[in-house]
C-alpha cells in the first residue's frame, strides 16, 4: 500500500539531506508506528506520501500510484485516498462538530444525501455522535482530536496518516485517541502514526519504523496484523521451526 525504494530527500542543497536511502513496504491494513527524535525525518516521510514534496531520489508507490512521475492533475485523486491528522487538531472553530466533518465531503462535491449518511457514521466511529452539534471550543482536547479523525476518515480513505496525534494530549485522552485509531485500523484502513510516546508504542505492540538522522535504522514487525492471524509461535519464532518441533498438522489446528 505504501512502498519506498531507496528514497532520499534534500530540501536545501546547503544542508544535509532530510532523508537518505529509505526503503520499506507497508501492506494494506497494517498499523505502523513511525518513531525517532525531533528532526529525524518522520514528517518528511509523511509529506512524501501525500506528495506535498517530491523525492530527490528513489521511487515511492502509494495506493497503487508511482509518485515521482505523477502529473499534478492526479494529486487530488491520491489525496482522496489519504486522510491526515495533525498534532494541532486544525478544526474550523466557527463550525460545529458535524459541520467540520461534512465540510470535507462538501469540498469533494458529494451529494447531500450521502453527506447526511456519512457524517453520523464517522462520528459514531470516533464515539462522538452525541456531540455533533457542539463547537470545537466546547470539547476536550481528546474530543477535538477525535473530530479531526472523523473528518479525516469520513471520505473512507485507504490510508490514514497521523502525525503526533497525541502530542497535545494527556495520557487519558491519548488512550482514547489511540483506541479510535486502532478501531479505524480494524476496518482495514492502513495506519501510519508518527509519535514520540514510547509507552504507547510499547503497549500497542505494532510494527515500528525508527528514523535517525534521515535514515531508517529499525524496522520491527511487532504485532503486525498479518502475523497476528497466525498462531503465536513464541520462542520458536518461525513457522518452519514450529513445524520441525510439532509437525505441520499442529499448525493448521491452531486458531
Ligand atoms: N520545509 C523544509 N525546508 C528545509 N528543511 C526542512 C523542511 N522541513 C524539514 N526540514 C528538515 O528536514 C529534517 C527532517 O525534518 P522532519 O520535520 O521530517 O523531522 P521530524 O522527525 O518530523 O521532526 P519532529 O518530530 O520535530 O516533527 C530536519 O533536519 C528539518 O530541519
Amino acid at each position: 500500500m505504501i512502498r519506498f525504494d531507496d528514497v532520499s530527500l534534500t530540501y536545501d542543497k546547503n544542508h544535509a539531506p532530510a532523508l537518505e536511502h529509505v526503503s520499506f513496504n507497508i501492506a494494506r491494513g497494517e498499523f505502523v508506528f513511525l518513531v525517532g527524535a525531533s528532526g529525524s525525518g518522520k514528517s518528511s516521510l509523511m509529506r512524501l506520501m501525500t506528495h506535498e514534496v517530491a523525492p530527490t531520489d528513489g521511487e515511492i508507490h502509494v495506493a497503487g500510484r508511482e509518485l515521482r512521475n505523477m502529473p499534478r492533475r492526479k494529486v487530488p485523486s491520491l489525496r482522496r485516498d489519504i486522510g491526515v491528522v495533525f498534532q494541532d487538531f486544525r478544526l474550523l472553530e466557527n463550525k460545529t462538530v458535524e459541520e467540520n466533518v461534512a465540510f470535507v465531503l462538501e469540498i469533494l462535491g458529494r451529494r447531500r444525501g450521502a453527506i447526511r449518511r456519512a457524517v453520523p457514521e464517522s462520528l459514531e466511529l470516533v464515539g462522538l455522535a452525541e456531540k455533533a452539534k457542539r463547537f470545537p471550543h466546547e470539547l476536550s482536547g481528546g474530543e477535538q482530536q477525535r473530530v479531526a479523525i472523523a473528518r479525516a476518515v469520513v471520505k473512507q480513505p485507504a490510508i490514514l496518516l497521523a502525525d503526533e496525534p497525541t502530542g497535545n494530549l494527556d495520557p487519558a485522552n491519548s488512550d482514547d485517541v489511540v483506541g479510535v485509531l486502532d478501531r479505524i485500523n480494524r476496518t482495514s484502513t492502513t495506519l501510519v502514526m508518527a509519535t514520540h510516546d514510547n509507552s504507547l508504542v510499547d503497549r500497542l505492540q505494532r510494527r515500528v519504523l525508527e528514523m535517525k538522522d534521515g535514515r531508517l535504522v529499525r524496522d520491527s514487525t511487532g504485532g503486525y496484523r498479518a502475523e497476528a492471524l497466525e498462531p503465536d509461535l513464541g520462542e520458536l519464532g518461525t513457522r518452519s521451526a514450529y513445524r520441525a518441533a510439532h509437525g505441520s498438522h499442529r499448525l493448521e489446528e491452531t486458531p
